[in-house]
């Protein structure tokens, strides 16, 4: 048996199309989405990530606004820098790339921005609102990465409710508040949040009708973990250099071999990283049209 390839780009096209439809239906209301982007200090992981945001709104017809700021600024600046993105009226969504540079307080950072131009649902309103379980289709923002990992599911018809849920890492952008996601009424699963004081990962994630790596350790999920049929979502990517080219290639965390015992298999890269980004895309949208809302 080899897994069925839940293609993230090809799902991240149509979610596009679809976008680029409500777009043009805003700008005849008059109505302009305009995505901010805040970047500090010069990775160039998050450079690229940055860039792709602004390509992505070009392709739906979204502005884009984006204000870089050098590694040397202070946290003085980067305040500034969001207190200008809240006021901006062009900008109707924005985020604050992550991670920050060290020395910023990312969680204090995120705190300050409007929660209704938060276009990455990472306020702590937002976030708290994701806890409540307020729903409908313009309700707050979630999460982009898991907001992408339950399309991409939807999309491919791979049942949730009722189903085991291992999510292996508990970060702020995509383990944490997954497991909130798939709890909530209307998808209905019984999640098991992991991470690096587990016990046993293995005997964890061999209950898993749906495993979800996301913890940047190559290839850390081993074909021999995963229940025969199982849904598994690699989203941790890690450069790893290639010792006879010296060139870096982009590693999963999830082991090759294992495509011949799931079910269904996100690819990495292709997979969940394009409905990450068609999620910002949503979300930016959503924030428009909850204007016309009375
Ligand atoms: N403010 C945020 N910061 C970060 C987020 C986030 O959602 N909000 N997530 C990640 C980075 N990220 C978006 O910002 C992101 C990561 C990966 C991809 C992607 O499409 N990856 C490609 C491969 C990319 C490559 O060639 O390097 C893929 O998977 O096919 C998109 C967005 C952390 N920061």
């Amino acid at each position: 048996m080899t897994a069925l390839t839940l293609d993230g780009v090809a799902t991240a096209t149509q979610v596009k199309l679809e976008l680029t439809e409500r777009v043009r239906a805003l700008a005849a209301l008059g109505i302009v989405p305009g995505l901010g982007t805040l970047l500090v200090g010069d990775d160039p992981g998050s450079r690229s990530y940055v860039a792709g945001k602004h390509r992505d709104c070009a392709e739906v017809g979204i502005e884009s606004i984006r204000v870089d700021l050098p590694g040397s600024a202070t946290s003085a600046d980067v305040r500034a820098a969001i207190a200008d993105l809240n006021a901006a009226r062009e900008v109707t969504g924005y985020i604050i790339q992550l991670p920050l540079p060290v020395g910023h307080n990312e969680n204090a950072m995120l705190e300050l921005m409007d929660p209704a131009k938060d276009a990455d649902g990472l306020h702590p309103t937002n976030l708290g609102r994701l806890v409540l379980g307020i729903e409908g289709e313009l309700s707050s923002p979630l999460p982009c990465t898991p907001a992408g990992i339950v399309e991409l599911l939807r999309r491919y018809d791979v049942p949730i409710a009722g189903k085991n849920v291992v999510v292996i890492g508990r970060g702020l952008t995509v383990g944490r508040p997954l497991g909130l996601l798939f709890t909530r009424k209307g998808l209905d699963a019984t999640v098991t949040l992991t991470h690096s004081r587990t016990v046993d990962l293995a005997a964890e994630v061999r209950r898993a009708d749906i495993v979800v790596a996301a913890v940047g350790v190559p290839h850390l999920v081993q074909a021999d973990w995963i229940k025969p049929g199982a849904a598994v979502l690699d989203v941790g990517i890690t450069r790893v250099e290639n010792p006879e080219t010296g060139k870096g290639i982009l590693t999963g965390d999830v082991h090759p071999d294992v495509a011949s015992v799931a079910g269904y298999l996100s690819p990495n890269p292709r997979g969940v990283g394009p409905m990450t980004r068609a999620m910002l895309l949503a979300n930016v949208v959503k924030a428009s049209e909850r204007l016309l809302k009375p």
